[in-house]
């Protein structure tokens, strides 16, 4: 496919409000597209680079190079070419990277040199474009909709599933059924503010703790046992504990889904940090786990027997749950009849607290396990409120911090898929937090005015912030008040970021 063609799309649905006309512009490209193209136009559509990084800044981009009077470049050629830029390295590197863009720009129109500027410097972003291409694959195959809303979800990659759509048709949809020992993407949670609104919004209920560890979804067929995370890395080799611990339950063939974490002598929750220095280390992991060992602690179950359990209320995975895996290793819970019932969930809540951990989740009893979502059945409860932000821009440091990327510039999602500053903070960073956010932003840089570096809006870290205030020097209206940094958050995607929206529903009381 040609690059012009993809460029010409990518303006019409970014020019178009109606999520029809959205998708039936992505149906058409898609049956234009060959199944090769798929893994590089899907990303390119949201803004996406599937090299990640490569390393290029404002300056190599904003040099004027004179375009080509017509369109040639196919996608896969300019898909080959970033991929080049982004292992390049060593001496001489800046050069290189400078020509080998040149050639890219020189060989393009304005069209998709204006399409390529906004792609390399995170600029085209479209948050919501994964939902409308969806669609639009199911009407450029024939395939229905909610079948390949399902496969994406379980396959955890758009782009897989739209590769053998078009190459095999709506068949293709069969591989990618739940199966033991391939991982799919955790549900994940909602947040209230409080038990009594979780509460409210769910009826009968049940109220877990919610542990402050890492999340893994733990495969068992027969004696192998492999261990993924949230982004379905795996790390079966650093946790031996998990995996002699799932060959002890009485199944066979499973899949759990639960959090590691450490606990001290007296039973409390180590900190965050511990949990993951551990769960991170893969040299000398015999080391490590006497030093700091960690305990799978389970709360749902998505397969057993051979049995596919997603769509089961989640009361009825439970008591799969309670048969296969003994109640010390699974999380501890409260079952709530609904708001008539309040006290217990707040009793448990405050029971939570006290031994340790940070808050709680609260689930709805009938709902079925939606892979890859933010399903709203599931509602965490947190007293210290966080936000998941994503840095727009770092300022350098002066005095103890010279020669460091401290200040950073804070974003929120917006409607239209871009990102809101909301304030800044250099506050909370530890000084190894501090050379490795220098070192990050430095590879994600765009341009450099004065002491503030502008970065690709990639990075997505952990603030815990004691307010909102209004304010009229930042876009949406409203600043943080002592936002601090808890922690980088490697595992989210900006697209996962809360929104201002999400934002302004939490806090009544800036509205105008
Ligand atoms: N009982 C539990 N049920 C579900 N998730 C739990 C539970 N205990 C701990 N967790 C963890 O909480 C996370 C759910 O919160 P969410 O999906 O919003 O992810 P998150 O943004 O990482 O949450 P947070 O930043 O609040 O830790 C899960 O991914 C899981 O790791």
């Amino acid at each position: 496919m040609l690059l012009s063609r993809l460029a010409r799309v990518s303006q019409e649905v970014a020019a178009t409000s109606a999520r029809s006309r959205k998708i039936a512009l992505l149906a058409g490209l898609f049956r234009e597209a060959e199944a090769d193209d798929v893994p590089i136009v899907i990303p390119y559509l949201a803004g996406r680079l599937p090299q990640g990084r490569i390393g290029v800044g404002w300056k190599v981009l904003s040099r004027p190079v004179a375009p080509a009077a017509e369109a040639s470049l196919t996608v896969r050629q300019v898909d080959a070419l970033l991929t080049t830029l982004g292992k390049v390295s060593g001496p001489g590197s800046q050069a290189e990277r400078a020509r080998l863009v040149g050639e890219l720009l020189g060989a393009s129109t304005e069209d998709e040199q204006r399409f390529l500027f906004g792609l390399l410097t995170g600029e085209v972003r479209q948050g919501a474009l994964d939902a409308v291409a969806v669609e639009g694959l199911a009407e450029a195959t024939g395939a229905p909709s909610a079948d390949v809303r399902r496969a994406v979800m379980l396959a955890g990659s758009l782009q897989s599933v739209a590769g053998a759509l078009l190459s095999d048709g709506p068949g293709a949809l069969e591989r990618f059924r739940l199966t033991v020992g391939r991982p799919v993407l955790p549900m994940l949670a909602h947040s209230a503010s409080s038990v009594a609104e979780a509460v409210e919004k769910l009826g009968a209920c049940a109220v877990e703790e919610k542990l402050d560890g890492i999340r893994v979804q733990v495969h068992r067929d027969g004696d192998t046992v492999r261990v993924h995370t949230r982004t379905l890395d795996d790390i079966t080799g650093r946790l031996p504990e998990v995996t002699s611990a799932a060959r002890e339950l009485p199944g066979e063939r499973f899949i759990l889904d639960g959090e590691v974490i450490s606990f001290d002598d007296d039973g409390r929750p180590r900190s965050f940090q511990e949990t993951a220095g551990r769960v991170g280390s893969r040299v000398d992991v015999a080391a490590a786990a006497r030093e700091v060992p960690v305990s799978p602690v389970f709360f749902d179950v998505l397969s057993v027997g051979g049995r596919d359990l997603l769509d089961l209320p989640f009361s009825g995975r439970h008591a799969e749950l309670a048969r296969l895996v003994p109640e010390p290793m699974r999380v501890r819970r409260a079952v709530v009849s609904g708001p008539g019932d309040l006290g217990a969930a707040e009793e448990f809540l405050a029971e939570t607290l006290k031994r340790g951990h940070e808050g709680v989740v609260v689930k709805g009893l009938d709902a079925p396990y939606s892979a890859g979502r933010r399903g709203a059945s599931w509602l965490k409860v947190k007293p210290v409120h966080t936000l998941d932000l994503v840095v727009l821009a770092a300022e350098w440091g002066h005095g103890r911090r010279t020669g460091k990327l401290s200040n950073l510039h804070l974003g929120a999602r917006t409607a239209d898929g871009g990102f809101a500053m909301l304030g800044k903070t250099f506050k909370g960073m530890t000084d190894t937090m501090l050379a490795w956010q220098t070192e990050r932003l430095r590879e994600l840089a765009v341009e450099e005015s004065g002491y503030v570096v502008t970065v690709r809006p990639e990075l997505v870290v952990e603030i815990a912030y004691d307010g909102l205030q209004r304010s009229t020097r930042y876009p949406a209206g409203v600043t943080l008040r002592f936002a601090r940094v808890i922690r980088y958050r490697e595992d989210k995607r900006p697209e996962e970021a809360d929104s201002v929206e999400s934002l302004l529903a939490a806090h009544p009381e800036v509205r105008p």
